[in-house]
């Protein structure tokens, strides 16, 4: 699924968080949100999952305004991970997967075996098999993070909304996600703040300052060290491999 903000708007009180926003993330691709702290990174993601309306502009998925889409189509369609984790209630993981199953059932109907087989698939892949039994409560952060994750890739998505979806990871699981969401045929926009994975893994970049695109297009055409100094303020040096991945050495400040 192709999914593009059109110069969307968004105030809270009279306080402008993004203006004139514009994002392309054509079916397939993974694009990267970048943007120091504060710069509009969630802001922008809750708008794109219509969590939140935008105050102007629009949010179109395959060329249909999602504002008048069904909400039923939609959340078959499109997952969201936010930064807030899916339930505080003691469930068991098996549970909570569930609940990404949801949409694909009739209303009401009870789980069938088809949802335990894709819940048990989707633990595999998020590297947690046989957890089904295991309380959400007793795990820790970067396992909460997978189990959400694969909450919402057990729906099937075409589109994925994930807000820092890296940030409890180790980095082998970090490199094991974002490398399996780059092969998924599955359109990802994802708030990141490793630069040096985000050049690896997206196919586009869209920098964020201050609620504004500063910059957007390929790693290579965004994450040049000129611009990592002015919109992060940090030396980097970049190197672009002949892929088109881009490595980043940030320099620690003398
Ligand atoms: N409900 C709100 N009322 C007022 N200001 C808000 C509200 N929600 C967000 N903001 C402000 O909007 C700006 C953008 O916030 P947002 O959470 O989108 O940033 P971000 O880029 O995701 O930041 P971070 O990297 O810290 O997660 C921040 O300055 C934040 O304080």
């Amino acid at each position: 699924m192709r999914i593009e903000a059109l110069e969307v708007d968004r105030r809270v009180r009279d306080v402008g968080l993004l203006s004139g926003v514009a994002l392309d993330a054509p079916k397939g691709s993974m694009v990267g949100l970048l943007g120091p702290n504060g710069s509009g990174k969630s802001t922008l993601l809750r708008v794109l999952a219509g969590l939140d309306r935008p105050d102007g502009g629009r949010v179109l998925l395959d060329g249909a305004d999602r504002a008048r889409l069904p909400r039923r189509e939609v959340a078959r369609r499109v997952a969201v991970v936010t930064q807030h984790t899916p339930t505080d209630a003691d469930m068991t993981v098996a549970d909570v997967l569930q609940m990404g199953r949801i949409p694909h059932r009739p209303l009401l109907a009870p789980p069938g075996a088809d949802d335990e087989r894709r819940i048990a698939t989707a633990l595999e892949h998020a590297g947690l098999s046989g957890w089904e039994r295991r309380r959400w409560t007793s795990l820790s952060g970067g396992e909460r993070q997978r189990v959400a994750i694969a909450r919402a890739l057990v729906g099937e998505p075409e589109l994925l909304l994930l807000d820092e979806p890296t940030n409890h990871l180790d980095i082998r699981h970090r490199f094991a996600l974002l490398d399996g969401l780059a092969r998924a045929p599955i359109t990802v926009v994802a708030a990141l703040h490793d630069l040096d994975l985000a050049g690896q893994y997206c196919d586009r970049i869209v920098l964020l300052a201050a609620g504004h695109v500063v910059a957007a297009g390929t790693p290579a055409e965004v994450l040049t060290e000129e611009t990592i100094a002015s919109v992060f303020g940090v030396a980097a040096e970049v190197v672009v491999a002949p892929t088109g991945r881009v490595r980043i050495l940030l320099r620690a400040p003398d």
